[in-house]
């Protein structure tokens, strides 16, 4: 592994072509009383606006000291915290964290208060008449996936672990924040919950576009969530900073490398669609072609295959040369059936896993209809990551240069 820089890692700037800076951290330390080694220090970080900014690293590195230093809930023993051009450091700590939604791990709902309450809890601080409180909370409880009528008036011990998390989501967008804080938020859920959690997350952000700052110690977590992602060694030092696809196919030292751990390829076609790529054309035909015609086809088919698709263009069966020649029967009655489909909303994680169950070694893509669409084999798969690790070398190569 070369030892090249990350782009300006440790001026944090981010490396792509980044949106604007809603957060500036410069040169903040945390030194907490009593102790000697810093939490965090002399970190510079640019956080961008609309954007999931993922914060990981091994235990104690100092992410949730980062994030708190952010709404000041800490308060730095040096440096600056700039928010949307306003330098804050010193400015009223509440008059900030109305404007950053904060989610923590064990979400902190108050036990007494109903589901309600606790949403409400910074439009009430913000004196909200009743009326639009009450519109308000069904709204999130909506976006979150809740039935208000069924939920409003609960207690939180009456939800369960990911109703309880989505409340606690809720309630951080109460006020509309621009930016939000979450501090492992999904972290003691089961992984199904979590997963789901995670998703319908991800689907509210794509409307909302906030400002999140998002802590998780776990490297999946990050690549999922992550627009970018800020990889931490102890005293919240930037080891990398950039999205999750260079990082995966370009980690910049032995430590970043170690901490994404085995299967960084397969993790870097999780993040890749099938919509986005260049099907490769397979020969096809349909029942009434004469045997001739197909063996024409199947001459010039480099792999051996020709795919039959049914009279509404829908994968069928694929046949090979040695069906061609079972003349017992006809042609849509031999060759193994295509089961290894996926749609282009899929990854091409999963159009590997099919492609290992198929026959023809070949995932076949369909839209909803079921209509073909092409196939992907396992060179478009060679070819895509050759050009993610390419692309990545020349990034760094660039940027080393400059
Ligand atoms: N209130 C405190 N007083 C003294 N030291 C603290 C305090 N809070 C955190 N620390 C220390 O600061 C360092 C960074 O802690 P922090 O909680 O920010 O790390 P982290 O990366 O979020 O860890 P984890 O992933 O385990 O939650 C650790 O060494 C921790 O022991």
């Amino acid at each position: 592994m070369t030892a090249i820089q990350t782009p300006e890692p440790t001026s944090g700037l981010t490396s792509d072509a980044a949106p604007r800076t809603m957060i500036h951290l410069d040169k903040v330390s945390k030194v907490y009383p009593g102790t000697k080694v810093p939490a965090v220090e002399d970190l510079t970080l640019d956080i961008p606006e609309g954007e999931i900014l993922v914060l990981v690293g091994p235990s104690g590195c100092g992410k949730s000291t980062t994030l708190r230093l952010i709404n000041r809930m800490i308060e730095p023993s040096s440096g600056r915290i700039v928010f949307d051009g306003e330098d804050v450091t010193d400015v009223d700590a509440d008059r900030l964290r109305r404007r950053i939604g904060y989610v923590i791990q064990q979400i902190g709902l108050f036990p007494h208060m109903t589901i309600t309450d606790n949403i409400a809890t910074v439009p009430r601080m913000l004196g909200w008449d009743d009326n639009r409180i009450t519109a308000r909370v069904d709204e999130l409880l909506d976006l979150v996936g809740m039935d208000p009528s069924l939920y409003r008036d609960r207690y939180p011990k009456e939800l369960s672990g990911g109703q309880a998390q989505r409340v606690g989501v809720a309630r951080a967008l109460a006020a509309d924040p621009p930016v939000m804080l979450m501090d492992e938020p999904f972290g003691a859920i089961d992984p199904i919950t979590r997963d789901r959690l995670q998703n319908e997350f991800l689907r509210v952000q794509a409307d909302l576009k906030k400002t999140i700052v998002f802590v998780t110690h776990d490297i999946d977590e990050a690549i999922k969530m992550g627009d970018r992602i800020v990889v931490l060694k102890e005293r919240s030092q930037i080891a990398q900073f950039d999205t999750p696809e260079r990082i995966l196919a370009h980690p910049i030292d032995d430590f970043v490398e170690d901490f994404i751990g085995s299967g960084a390829t397969l993790k870097g076609l999780d993040l890749e669609r099938v919509r986005d790529l260049d099907l490769t054309p397979v020969l096809t035909i349909h029942a009434g072609e004469s045997r001739d015609e197909v063996q024409r086809k199947l001459s010039q088919s480099d792999d051996g295959w020709v795919l039959l698709l049914d009279e509404k263009n829908r994968p069928h069966r694929w046949i090979g040369e040695h069906h061609l020649q079972r003349t017992d029967r006809p042609l849509h009655e031999v060759g193994p059936r295509v089961t290894a489909t996926v749609e282009p909303n899929a990854t091409l994680r999963d159009a590997l896993e099919q492609m290992l169950h198929s026959t023809a070694s070949m995932a076949t893509v369909i839209d909803r209809d079921g209509t073909y669409q092409g196939s992907i084999s396992i060179n478009t798969l060679t070819d895509v990551i050759k050009r993610m690790q390419a692309d990545a070398a020349r990034h760094y190569g660039e940027a080393a240069k400059s």
